[in-house]
C-alpha cells in the first residue's frame, strides 16, 4: 500500500502545472536544437501538453494520459521507427534538465534523483524502441515512477 504521508513526485513537482511549465520551456529549446529540433518539426502545437500528461501520470498524478491520449501504445508509436541515436537521447536529457533549472523544478537531491532515473530509464527505452527491427511490447500500462531508495529528508 502507498505511504499516505509522503507525496507522490507529481505532488512534489508542483503538479500538472508545473509540468506543463516544465514541457512548454524544454519544446521551445528543443525545436531551436540543431541536433534534435529536426524530428520533432511537425509536432502537434499540443506535444508539449500531451508530455507533461504523461509523465504527470508516471510520476503519480492523475492517470490523463491513458485515459484521454491512448495512454502507453500512443505514446510508443510515435517512436518506433524514429532511429533515435545516443547523442540524440542525451541532448534530450540534457535540454529537459536545463528546462527543469528554468522553470526552478524543486532541485532537493532527493526529487532530482528520481525525476533523473526516471528521464534516464525512458529515454533509453525511447532510443532502442526507435531502432529499424524493434520489437517492443505494443500493449502495457504507463509505468508508475517513486522516490526508491531516497524519499523526502523528514528530520
Ligand atoms: C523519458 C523520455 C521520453 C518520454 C517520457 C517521451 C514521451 C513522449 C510522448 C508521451 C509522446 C507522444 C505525445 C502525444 O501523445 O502526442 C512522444 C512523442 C515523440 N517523442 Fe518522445 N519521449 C521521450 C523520449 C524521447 C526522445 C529521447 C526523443 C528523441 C530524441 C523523443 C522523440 C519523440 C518524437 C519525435 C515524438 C513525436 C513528435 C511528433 O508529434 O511529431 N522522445 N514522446
Amino acid at each position: 500500500m502507498a505511504d499516505e504521508t509522503v507525496p507522490t513526485l507529481d505532488e512534489w513537482a508542483g503538479g500538472a502545472e508545473a509540468l506543463e511549465r516544465l514541457t512548454e520551456v524544454f519544446y521551445r529549446s528543443v525545436l531551436k536544437d540543431d541536433l534534435i529540433g529536426p524530428l520533432f518539426a511537425h509536432m502537434d502545437a499540443d506535444h508539449p501538453k500531451f508530455v507533461a500528461m504523461w509523465l504527470s501520470e508516471v510520476f503519480g498524478g492523475p492517470d490523463r494520459y491513458t485515459r484521454e491520449r491512448g495512454g502507453y501504445p500512443h505514446m510508443l508509436r510515435h517512436h518506433i521507427g524514429k532511429a533515435i541515436t545516443e547523442p540524440q537521447r542525451r541532448r534530450w536529457v540534457s535540454l529537459l534538465m536545463d528546462a527543469a533549472d528554468e522553470v526552478a523544478l524543486p532541485d532537493d537531491p532527493e526529487f532530482r534523483a528520481a525525476f533523473v532515473g526516471y528521464i534516464e530509464w525512458g529515454t533509453r527505452l525511447a532510443r532502442s524502441n526507435s531502432q529499424p527491427g524493434a520489437t517492443p511490447p505494443t500493449e502495457a500500462p504507463v509505468p508508475r515512477w517513486g522516490w526508491g531508495v531516497a524519499p523526502p529528508y523528514q528530520p
